[in-house]
């Protein structure tokens, strides 16, 4: 089988970055603009630049570039699709926020500035793909016929309903699909394994769509034509000590173990049928740079599909996947049209459209940007790997402790005061027998009061995750494992400059983590009072379940809940500074002239979801205070 490395990632030596303004080739609203040279105003976080298309070699280079002929012919096949021909392709490094879409003239609010026939544009997703390789007729393509097993196994309904379980299924499935026809193209354009590739219906597809998988950040085709790393800072291409040490104690630390352990997991369970359609004339490591960078381009590019509409989960459509993001200032917002809206328009049944339309006015040079969605900083470095700065105001999450002290393994952290020096009332904590039962009752008492306090469209919603913590040098100076610490996300809104004028949700956000913490308060309670009472028998799940359950009974919970926030709050904020402090540390030691200018844009990322967190547990903090 395939062994999952990070470390299997090798790339040539990157070339001169592009700088092209591009104009689409094709368009049904009227005529093809004039300009020739345009300065982008950007109203978005996103770089300012200046380009010119004058120069005829820069004009070579613009038919040149993929994204350039992505946009073109996917219009060009699709005679049902527009754009408005006040928007052009605006190419740019991945430093620079990579491709985006710019204004050439102003364009009013609520205009429609594209609309897509998603069939005739060649759209990617899993459902159709399934159901076409199902149709045909030879049904000999060892990655499909295991993907299909993968699609059928995790589309059986769960008591009829869809959970997360089967979306992450339809997910994997649709980037093997992604993976198997960027190695089939790639062995298509190059002239070393052209004589190997083998007729049919991967074949067809990667021809058919062969223009979209050229222009998405996958690795082989960069990698055939010398390109540099199309997509360097996604967790997945962080080397495993760049996780370890530059995100140290971040929520976002967590999440990069979670989806590089999903890959690793996913490598050896596809690796035979893998290797049977290609090994013969592709390298494994080229194998893997396929699989991570098919996993990576779905993160980051893929539009979550209506489930009313008949393409399930989730799909990669070309042309408007080059919108850029930003919440703050979004100046247009996608959707999919309806079922009652192709009806009052006459589409046929099945014909999905997309249309992307203004919400405010867009004047001439600017950006053109959408909202990926109000997503926690860890969220948006996991799935797209940056983080937006913030310009004025927005939402941001961060992560609360259940049981601050509690991995310090102070054996006295969870007795009271004026109990400190007696034996009896020492806790070991350590030891998963107690740790295990107290984590578990807790959660579920959590999850309990979740499901009571949240709804859809709160904004304060809140959830359980776990971070990763070192203990403390203090306490285990030999012990260096890493524990899981369950913490509760909490979100607020927070504002960039001195005076936040946002006291109002963050006393929310209090409000909302309150019942979560009256539960734990509830149960360390009674774990205090079993040790005190001197039992040496293990916590008793059930027990602690019932005792974090019972919380809103008889006594105030409050008063010990908000201490526990407010504890756990500045535990968060010495870990997260701590880890900062050993980040830049660990920084400084392992780089010098010659390391990848990748790890600073790491680097910077991770700095950049560390702040996002700690300026919202100091806001929370000063709001308690
Ligand atoms: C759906 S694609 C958008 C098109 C992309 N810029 C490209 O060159 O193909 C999403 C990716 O664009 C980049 N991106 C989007 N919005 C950005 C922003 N505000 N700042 C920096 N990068 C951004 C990130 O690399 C992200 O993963």
């Amino acid at each position: 089988g395939i062994i999952a490395t990070c470390a299997a990632f090798e790339f040539r030596a990157p070339r001169q970055a592009n700088f092209l303004l591009v104009r689409p080739r094709r368009r049904l609203h009227g005529s093809t603009p004039t300009a020739k040279s345009h300065s982008i105003a950007s109203s978005s976080s996103l770089m300012s630049h200046q380009s010119s298309v004058e120069d005829p070699s820069q004009a070579q280079k613009e038919c040149d570039h993929p994204h350039t002929r992505l946009w073109s012919s996917a219009l060009n096949k699709s005679p049902n699709s527009h754009v408005h021909p006040s928007i052009e392709l605006v190419i740019r490094p991945p430093s620079e926020g990579g491709t985006g879409i710019v204004a050439i003239n102003d364009i009013p609010v609520n205009t429609i500035v594209m609309s897509l026939r998603l069939e005739e544009v060649g759209m990617i997703d899993a459902t159709s793909m399934i159901k076409s390789y199902k149709l045909h007729a030879k049904q000999d393509d060892a990655v499909f016929n295991m993907l299909v097993e993968m699609w059928e196994t995790g589309s059986r309904p769960i008591n009829n309903t869809r959970d997360k379980t089967q979306e992450g299924q339809r997910l994997l499935v649709l980037s093997g699909i992604v993976a198997h026809l960027q190695i089939v193209r790639y062995k298509d354009l190059s002239s070393s394994v052209t004589s190997e590739v083998k007729a049919g219906f991967a074949l067809d597809e990667s021809r058919r769509l062969g223009a979209f998988l050229d222009a998405m950040p996958l690795l082989l085709q960069h990698v055939r034509k010398g390109d540099r790393h199309p997509f360097p800072t996604h967790f997945l291409f962080w080397t495993g000590e760049e996780v370890e040490n530059l995100l140290q104690g971040t929520v976002a630390q967590a999440l990069a173990y979670r989806d590089r352990a999903i890959v690793t997991l996913t490598v050896p369970e596809w690796s035979n049928a893998f290797l049977e359609e290609h090994s013969s004339s592709v390298s494994k490591s080229e194998i893997l740079n396929a699989i991570y960078s098919s996993f990576a381009c779905v993160t980051s590019r893929s539009f979550g599909v209506p489930k009313r509409i008949d393409l399930d989960g989730k799909g990669l459509i070309p042309v408007v996947d080059m919108l850029n993001h930003d919440s703050e200032n979004a100046n247009v917002q996608w959707k999919f049209r309806t079922r009652t809206e192709e009806r009052n328009n006459m589409i046929p049944e099945g014909k999905d459209d997309f249309v992307v339309r203004t919400i405010r006015d867009v004047l001439k040079g600017q950006e053109l940007v959408a909202s990926y969605g109000w997503r926690p900083s860890w969220d948006m470095a996991s799935s797209y790997g940056f983080v937006p700065r913030m310009m004025k105001e927005r939402w941001e999450c961060s992560a609360i402790p259940l049981f601050p002290a509690v991995l310090d393994l102070d054996p006295y952290a969870m007795s009271s005061q004026q109990n400190k020096t007696l034996d009896k009332a020492k806790l070991d904590l350590l030891s998963e027998a107690n740790y295990g039962p107290l984590v578990k009752a807790v959660t579920a008492a959590v999850d309990a009061t979740l499901d009571k306090f949240s709804s859809p469209n709160r904004r304060n919603r809140i959830q359980i995750l776990s971070v990763f913590r070192p203990p403390s040098p203090e306490t285990s100076p030999t012990n260096t494992v890493l524990r899981r610490q369950p913490v509760v996300v909490v979100e607020t809104k927070i504002h960039n400059g001195k005076d936040s004028d946002n006291q109002h949700h963050h006393k929310l956000a209090i409000k909302s983590i309150l019942p979560a913490f009256r539960a734990a308060a509830a149960a360390i309670s009674q774990l205090r009072h079993n040790h005190q009472k001197g039992s040496s028998s293990p916590i008793k799940s059930s027990q602690m379940a019932l005792a974090a359950a019972s919380n809103d009974g008889g006594k105030d919970w409050d008063a010990p809940a908000l201490a526990l926030i407010r504890d756990g709050i500045n535990d968060r904020i010495t870990a997260l500074l701590q880890g900062g402090q050993n980040a830049e540390m660990w920084l400084a030691e392992v780089s010098d002239i010659n390391s990848s200018d990748h790890r600073q844009h790491r680097a910077n990322l991770a700095r950049a979801t560390r702040d996002a967190e700690l300026r919202v547990l100091e806001k929370l903090l000063s709001e308690l205070s």
